[in-house]
């Protein structure tokens, strides 16, 4: 089994606020593994620097064998993307297929296989039929799955997801976890950011429970609870933590 994602140590300060304090990961190829903490709790900053847009203040990370600084170029190329929020201005008057195409140009995916791959990314996350109609008549779930579509345009091994359902009805974010369980089914590494524990609980392999910048516990989900006799994730997080995941972080 290789790892994928490797840090040693990693933190990031802000200022003299600490907002990731010496996470040690490994990731294996394959893994739909989750990054789990309330707001404030780091995850964001973590997936920043693996995605190789904002140094590390101390520690190392290496992704699909790269490290993130001296090879940032390297691991760009293998990875997708997906931000928390993506802006969905100027692209309100374009179908979702012209966004994708548009994408595809800035992910340097060939002239001439644009138009394919835009097609097959679009089919990946289900918008096919709706390929054709304006960004601005998406609902939510639309808009979030077509942003996950452009983050495969480049056909990476590794996905990093920041809160893939955030604001997302239930339907939608059963839909979304479809998506993204076929992606890692075939063979795609999956990390994601989440602050739901149903999300961690039933679409992750492995998680690491993440509060005020560092690792609290790391495991399967059942691993989790069973070690301490919890019955959900929830309780895990109260429990190791002493607080609830929607508190604000001191
Ligand atoms: N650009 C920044 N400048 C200063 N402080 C920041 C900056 N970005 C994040 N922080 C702080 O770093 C800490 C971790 O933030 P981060 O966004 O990584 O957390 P998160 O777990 O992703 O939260 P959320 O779920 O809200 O996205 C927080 O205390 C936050 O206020």
């Amino acid at each position: 089994m290789g790892v994928i994602i490797e840090t040693e140590r990693l933190s990031r300060s802000y200022g003299d606020r600490l907002a990731v304090d010496g996470l040690t990961l490994a990731i294996a190829p394959g893994e739909i593994f989750g990054l789990l903490g309330p707001n404030g709790a780091g995850k964001t900053t973590t997936i920043r620097m693996l995605a190789t847009l904002l140094p590390p203040s101390g520690g190392a990370a290496r992704v699909c064998g790269f490290d993130v600084v001296r090879a940032a170029g390297e691991v760009r190329e293998r990875i997708g993307y997906v931000m928390q929020q993506v802006s969905p201005m100027g692209y309100y008057m374009l179908t979702g297929r012209e966004k994708t195409e548009i994408e595809a140009a800035l992910y340097h995916v060939p002239r001439r296989q644009v138009k394919a791959r835009a097609g097959e990314v679009l089919d990946l996350v289900g918008l096919s039929q709706d390929a054709d109609r304006l960004v601005q008549e998406y609902s939510g779930g639309m808009q979030k799955r077509l942003d996950l579509a452009c983050g495969l345009l480049h056909r990476p091994e590794l996905l990093i997801l920041d809160e893939p359902t955030l604001g997302l009805d239930v339907p939608s974010r059963h839909r979304m976890w479809d998506h993204i369980r076929a992606l890692c089914d075939q063979g795609m590494t999956v990390l994601l950011a989440t602050n739901y524990m149903d999300e961690a609980d039933r679409l992750c392999d492995r998680l690491t429970i993440m509060d005020h910048g560092r690792e609290v516990v790391t495991g399967t989900p059942a691993e989790l609870k069973e070690a301490i006799g919890a019955p959900s994730l929830d309780e895990v997080f109260l429990r190791r933590t002493g607080h609830t995941l929607r508190e604000e972080p001191k």
